[in-house]
């Protein structure tokens, strides 16, 4: 096995020294050619990454263009890049590793190399000294790093990149393969992520909503959890049908996903039209497609209603609408709209009670759409037009653009192709996930008992993230959970979360 090491290879410098250093190397049946050119990355402020068959619309008349196109705004599919996901490295193809000045490069395959910072590398190292395995927390001195630190030697092994420091102790790093891949830098390279795989949906949702048992939910092996977690990771929503109807069989069905996130409204909830609350949610007005709790800084996570009952009159139908659905639309049809959403801040408040007055910090709050800064996708949706403060801080010319710009954005929501309305009964609950999904429900009249309860955003992300690791492990779980000392205290040290 030809290794390249400090005296293998030139450092780093031009592509035709590195193609002529590799070819030199004569690595049989895999040619190396660094055309790092070829790399490119992808446009940013995308909807979500959602194959065009799975948008599930219906669009009315003047929405089918926008829909069709909407669905272009994905980022363009692994076939479409330059770059394709790279495959898992096997111990009969490494990859070809070269020092350079303060860089080390790694070939994957004839396009694609990455190139890590050596500081980097030392500072991620994760061997027992410098990480320590059970608390997942760095134990390296990132500061007693020397900043001109140079390997001695880089060694492509089975398992994945070796590299020996100059240290008295002569430090050994040991970095796989499935990792570097993942985290590589420069460039990033294009990644299959489970997490990625959102499907927007309008009205047609109804014929078949993501659904799963309150048996599947509930049941000890956390596969049924998994599908629900998965389904609201998805859709941005799940029904569970078979809850008993009480508040207590309720109240375990939220306590399977995480802490419940109490607030001003209390732990769980169990209301009535009876105005407890000073809020028009506990009055038997009508509700519009909104957010829960946007005069907070962090919004609540996860919404859980449950009707208990509902006797002496009608009404009352839940309405339930994709919020990145609706934004896709609304970037299609009217980018300029899109734009003042994702830029403009909107003050909130939560002031129908004399005990409490509750405002986002900061107050000028957040816009109505937030997006991952890296990323550019869009992340939040944070929209309840009741719930909305004084908009002083606008300046006189932005008011006529913020007004048009949130009558498009509230077309986009009340399109009968983008509402989902589902009269709830006893025995099915609804999960919302509370930055994606807007709720509301029609007027009623008689006795509505209604209960549930909040989740806060990151107990629901972390609960996922378990049960991903679990029964959906990703590429460097899977080539490394049987590296020894990978897995320590139930959790692989190279977790792609860590
Ligand atoms: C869900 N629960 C009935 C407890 C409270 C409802 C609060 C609704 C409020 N206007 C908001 O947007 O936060
Ligand atoms: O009463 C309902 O069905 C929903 C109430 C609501 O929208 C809310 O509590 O935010």
């Amino acid at each position: 096995m030809p290794a390249a090491s400090s005296f293998g290879l030139p450092p780093l410098l031009g592509v035709s020294q590195l193609i002529r250093a590799l070819s030199l190397l004569g690595r049989s049946g895999v040619p190396l050619v660094a055309v790092q050119s070829k790399v490119t990355r992808h446009h940013t402020r995308n909807i979500a990454r959602v194959p065009h068959s799975q948008i599930t619309n219906g669009l009315a008349a003047h929405l089918t263009r926008a829909a069709a196109s909407a669905a272009s705004l994905r980022p363009r599919s692994a076939t479409e890049d330059s770059i394709q996901p790279l495959p898992e490295v096997s111990p009969d193809a490494l990859p070809i590793v070269s020092i350079g000045d303060n860089k080390v490069a790694i070939g994957w395959d004839t396009r694609t190399w990455s190139r890590f910072h050596n500081i980097w590398l030392r500072d991620h190292c994760r061997c027992p000294k410098c990480f320590h395995a059970i608390t997942k927390q760095r134990l390296v001195n990132t500061f007693e790093i020397p900043h001109d630190i140079t390997p001695v030697t880089v060694q492509p092994k089975a398992e994945g990149l070796e590299v020996k420091w100059p240290s008295s102790d002569s430090h050994i790093s040991l970095y796989p393969w499935a990792w570097l891949q993942q985290h590589s830098y420069d460039p990033v390279i294009h990644k299959t992520d489970a997490e990625k795989d959102k499907v927007l949906w309008g009205k047609k949702i109804e014929k078949s909503p993501p659904t799963v048992t309150y048996e599947e939910a509930m049941s000890e092996d956390d596969r049924g959890l998994f599908k629900w977690l998965t389904n609201i990771d998805k859709f941005g929503f799940s029904l569970v049908q078979g809850v008993p109807p009480t508040p207590e069989a309720t109240e375990e069905l939220v306590e399977r996903i995480g802490f419940i996130r109490e607030t001003q409204y209390g732990r769980f909830w169990d209301f009535t039209s009876d105005l407890a609350k000073g809020d028009m949610a506990y009055t038997t007005i009508a509700l519009g497609a909104h957010t829960d709790t946007t005069y907070f800084t962090d919004p609540c996570g996860l919404q859980v209603f449950h009707l208990l009952s509902h006797t002496d009159g009608s009404g009352g139908a839940s309405l339930l609408v994709d919020g990145f659905y609706a934004a896709s639309i609304l970037k299609e049809l009217y980018p300029d709209a899109y734009d003042v959403l994702s830029n403009v801040r909107v003050p909130a408040h939560a002031a129908g009670e004399p005990s409490a007055l509750y405002r986002p910090s900061p107050p000028s709050g957040y816009p109505v759409l937030s997006h991952d800064p890296v990323s550019g996708e869009l992340t939040q949706v944070r929209w309840n037009n009741d719930d909305r403060s004084v908009m002083s801080h606008l300046g006189p010319q932005l008011v006529e653009e913020w007004y048009s710009a949130i009558r498009a954005w509230n077309e986009c929501l009340t399109s009968p192709d983008s509402e989902f309305w589902i009269q709830l009964q006893p025995g099915t609950a609804v999960v919302i996930d509370n930055h994606r999904v807007l709720h509301g429900r029609s007027a009623f009249d008689g006795k509505r008992r209604m209960c549930g309860a909040y989740v806060g955003v990151d107990e629901y992300r972390s609960k996922l993230a378990v049960l991903r690791e679990k029964f959906a492990p990703d590429a460097v779980l899977r080539t490394t959970n049987e590296l020894p000392m990978a897995v320590a205290n139930g959790r692989n040290i190279w977790n792609s979360a860590l």
